[in-house]
């Protein structure tokens, strides 16, 4: 999991610098503080009583035209909030709640993440009257809070244990191990794909003869790999199915089981037959793996069955560009899990996918391409007005997520969100993940165009 992101907002002057330096402990806000046009977001790691996140400092809010430099920053400012997991929405509690700080409370409340409000400016009981103000914002109780002066870090402290999403522990201790951390791996597909032969292939005859049966607890659901020096955690697919038998709820278990496999994993290998491939559950574990935001590789097993290897690989491959539209550029391996061929070409395209799902674009280079694909192919106008796009940037990856900003972009058809979608796959390389696009438009009450 990435770190958790944490983003300080509010308007101009409240103390979100001032903030952001009690947190990251160092002046790092004060470097960099000139308006400009790459004036970028600034961004430090924290560790803050046992928790550690990743803290943003926005620019303030102001309220100004989209094509401004303050309203580029704004929309930079929303991207954050989009990104955030938690955000810090401070006000200046000597100067009372303002209009400003309620049009930006509703932008923020309309992210849905958790929010926590900070009264800033409080030290010694001052602007308590501002402070109570502050509930009008609907963003729950304030915290009187001074950055200067370090009062109500506790406070702080308690109210980021409730927002923070959890660590998984699974995970915290695969952290920077010799190798890195664990890549997690999910092979899945229908009864019969060969996903027990293949995991038994890959671990080797002897984690097949100390099987789960002997000793692995039998709570575990992964199986520790290496594969060329990287360390892999593979659901142990067969492990759940030996369980699924004993409870004797086998269909009901087999369809949760690959629910769970895929909500495991950071790639899932949807395992076909290549001597039946493409069935409906096929494309329905796909459909599954792109809803889940997995990465995806697809491995065409039991190819030692098959007579034209080089014919019927090129028709699978078609067949994938047709059938699965939504993870366009997909790896497709020929394999065979019982012969113990094609794995390590499986692997490749396991770690190639995850680095995929794993890619952070710039917002400069996404922005000059939307500039070209907007001139190459400029979106339709709705009852009369032209829609406009006029900002783009990534806000998370795994998998990479864009989001656009403009004017009526609840209008935009899904084919020019479909022609959006397969050029940034084209222009930043992204084959075969799942791509999330937000659409958010402007609230800005300045913006006549
Ligand atoms: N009294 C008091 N003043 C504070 C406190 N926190 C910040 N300030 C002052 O408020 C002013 C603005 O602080 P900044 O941290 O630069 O505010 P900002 O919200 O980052 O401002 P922008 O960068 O313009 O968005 C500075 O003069 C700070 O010294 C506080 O807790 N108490
Ligand atoms: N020829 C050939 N047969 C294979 C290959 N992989 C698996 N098989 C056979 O296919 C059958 C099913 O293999 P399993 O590994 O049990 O398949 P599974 O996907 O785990 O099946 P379920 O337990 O039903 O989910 C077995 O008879 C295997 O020997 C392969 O690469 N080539």
């Amino acid at each position: 999991m990435d770190m958790p992101t944490v983003a300080i907002v509010g308007r101009p002057n409240v103390g979100k610098s001032t903030l952001f330096n009690r947190l990251v402990g160092r002046k790092l806000a004060l470097v960099d503080d000139r308006p400009g046009v790459t004036r970028d977001r600034r961004e430090g790691d924290v560790a803050f009583g046992g928790l550690h996140f990743r803290v943003i400092d926005t620019a303030g809010l102001e309220e100004a035209d989209d094509d401004t430099l303050t309203g580029r920053m704004r929309m930079q400012t929303e991207a954050a909030i989009l990104a955030a997991d938690v955000v810090l929405f401070v006000i200046d509690a000597r100067a009372g709640v303002l209009p400003a700080d309620q049009s930006f409370a509703e932008l923020t409340r309309r992210a849905g993440c958790p929010v926590i409000l900070i009264a800033n400016k409080a030290e010694g009981g001052a602007g308590m009257s501002g402070a109570y103000e502050a509930f009008s914002l609907g963003l729950g109780d304030p915290i009187p809070f001074s950055a200067e002066h370090g009062e109500g870090l506790g406070e702080l402290h308690n109210a980021l244990i409730e927002s923070l999403p959890k660590p998984d522990t699974d995970e915290e201790e695969d952290e920077d191990g010799p190798g890195g951390r664990s890549l997690r791996v999910a092979i899945v597909g229908r009864p019969n794909a060969g996903k027990s032969t293949l995991i038994n292939n890959m671990l080797g005859e002897e984690r097949l003869l100390v099987g789960p049966e002997a000793g692995i607890t039998r709570d575990s659901i992964s199986l520790d790999w290496e594969w060329r020096g990287r360390r892999i955690k593979l659901h142990d697919t067969a492990g759940m199915r030996r369980r699924a038998r004993i409870d004797d709820k086998l269909e009901k278990l087999a369809v949760s089981d690959g629910l769970r496999a895929v909500r495991f994993a950071e790639v899932v290998v949807v395992l076909l037959d290549a001597t039946i491939p493409f069935e409906k559950q096929d494309l329905t574990i796909v459909d599954l793996v792109e809803s889940e935001g997995r990465a995806l590789v697809i491995g065409l097993n039991k190819w030692d069955l098959v007579a034209d290897q080089p014919g019927l690989l090129k028709q699978l491959r078609e067949d994938c560009t047709r059938l699965l539209p939504q993870v366009r550029g997909v790896s497709v391996v020929p394999l065979s899990g019982l012969a113990g061929e094609g794995i390590d070409k499986l692997m490749q395209a396991v770690v190639g996918a995850s680095e995929v799902w794993d890619r952070r674009v710039s917002t400069s280079r996404i922005n000059d391409w939307l500039g070209d694909a907007l001139s190459r192919n400029p979106p339709p106008a709705v009852s009369g007005r032209r829609i406009k796009i006029r900002y783009a940037t990534q806000v998370k990856s795994r998998p990479p997520h864009f989001a656009l900003f403009g004017n009526q972009l609840d209008a935009l058809p899904k084919s020019y969100t479909r022609y959006l979608v397969n050029g940034l796959r084209e222009a930043f390389d992204l084959p075969g993940t799942p791509i999330r696009l937000s659409l958010r438009t402007s609230q800005n009450p300045f913006d006549k165009s």
